[in-house]
């Protein structure tokens, strides 16, 4: 029997595309340009499986019946960028990547912490333009994290695994906002703190870090109201998605001081960042490196072959989307 016919929308780790290569019958997009909506959609008459990402776009517009693929083995736990209802209406599997990457996200909210309150990255900046004149008391003076109230956003795995390194590692509080409530095995060992709404924990919070889910309804969850209730000295973290905060509103409360700075890996149209975000120092910004450690990007892309593996063996998938 020939094998299934797979297109993986980006270059992903050696060692998965090899091991992709040898089962079935794989096509590399080898100079890894991001892929249009319309080639995506051609690909969708051709292959049996398209495995795509973050960064592409599957609207509703594209499926239709006349579609060969039958599973959309996405790469990465976010889906938000795929019409879910859509794909699922037009008969398609979808499968995403979660539990794997939850370790590295979490560090990299640690890390947008640690570089905002201890201005990290402004002090870099000086260093490498040859302006830093040496040690003296008032230098690049910051805040400390320890004993500070930590206000987690979205209260599942990665939220979870955020609060353990803010509070282990750093004796912070940990206040949380989550719509359903959260499986207390899931929190054991963790002394933190459900509040019944976001404006809750924006006003307890000296640093609030988003991980909830991007599009439909979350869209812009987090805008001026919430920037008003996080204070002068609050800092905000988002590793979770762009669209979940109202950008322009981040930009006016940052210029305004009605939040002492952010921390995002994630944008509203990324890979564009506005402008005025990139000329404020009290902003640490990271092109979405949630995830990107190599071992983690090989364990995303194993997931997504035992994915397919289970589906083309006419097995249940483990990691139905949504
Ligand atoms: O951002 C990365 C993911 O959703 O996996």
């Amino acid at each position: 029997m020939a094998q299934p016919k797979i297109l993986l929308t980006r270059r992903w780790p050696q060692a998965v595309e090899d091991r992709l290569s040898r089962d079935y019958d794989v096509t590399l997009n080898t100079d890894d340009t991001p892929m249009t909506a319309e080639q995506i959609g051609a690909a969708l008459g051709d292959y049996d499986a398209v495995c795509p990402t973050v960064s592409d776009s599957l609207p509703a517009a594209l499926f239709d019946s006349k579609m060969r693929t039958r599973i959309l083995g996405n790469y990465g736990v976010g889906v938000n960028h795929i019409d879910l209802d859509a794909a699922r209406a037009a008969g398609l599997t979808v499968t995403n990547t979660p539990g794997c990457l939850t370790d590295c996200t979490a560090d990299l909210a640690l890390t947008l912490m640690l570089m905002l309150a201890r201005r990290a990255g402004e002090g870099e900046r000086e260093l490498r333009r040859g302006d830093w004149s040496g040690w003296r008391p008032t230098h690049l003076i910051g805040t400390k994290l320890s004993g500070k109230t930590l206000g987690i956003v979205g209260m599942g795995r990665i939220g979870i695994a955020t609060a353990r390194r803010a509070q282990g590692g750093f004796g912070m509080k940990v206040v949380y906002y989550n719509r359903s409530e959260v499986d207390p095995a899931a929190l054991k060992g963790l002394e933190a703190e459900r509040l019944d709404t976001i404006d809750d924990v924006m006003a307890a919070a000296d640093v609030a870090s988003l991980h909830i889910p991007g599009g439909g309804a979350n869209a812009k969850t987090i805008g001026a109201a919430q920037f008003e209730k996080l204070g002068a000295s609050g800092m905000l973290i988002n590793t979770a998605r762009g669209d979940v905060v109202d950008q322009n509103a981040l930009i006016a409360a940052l210029e305004a001081g009605t939040i002492a700075g952010a921390g995002l890996d994630v944008y509203d149209g990324e890979p564009s960042v506005p402008e005025a975000l990139t000329r404020m120092e009290n902003v640490v910004l990271l092109p979405h490196l949630g995830s990107a450690t190599l071992e983690t990007r090989e364990a995303m892309g194993h997931m997504v072959a035992d994915n397919l593996d289970a589906f083309f063996a006419g097995r249940e998938v483990p990691n139905p989307a949504g």
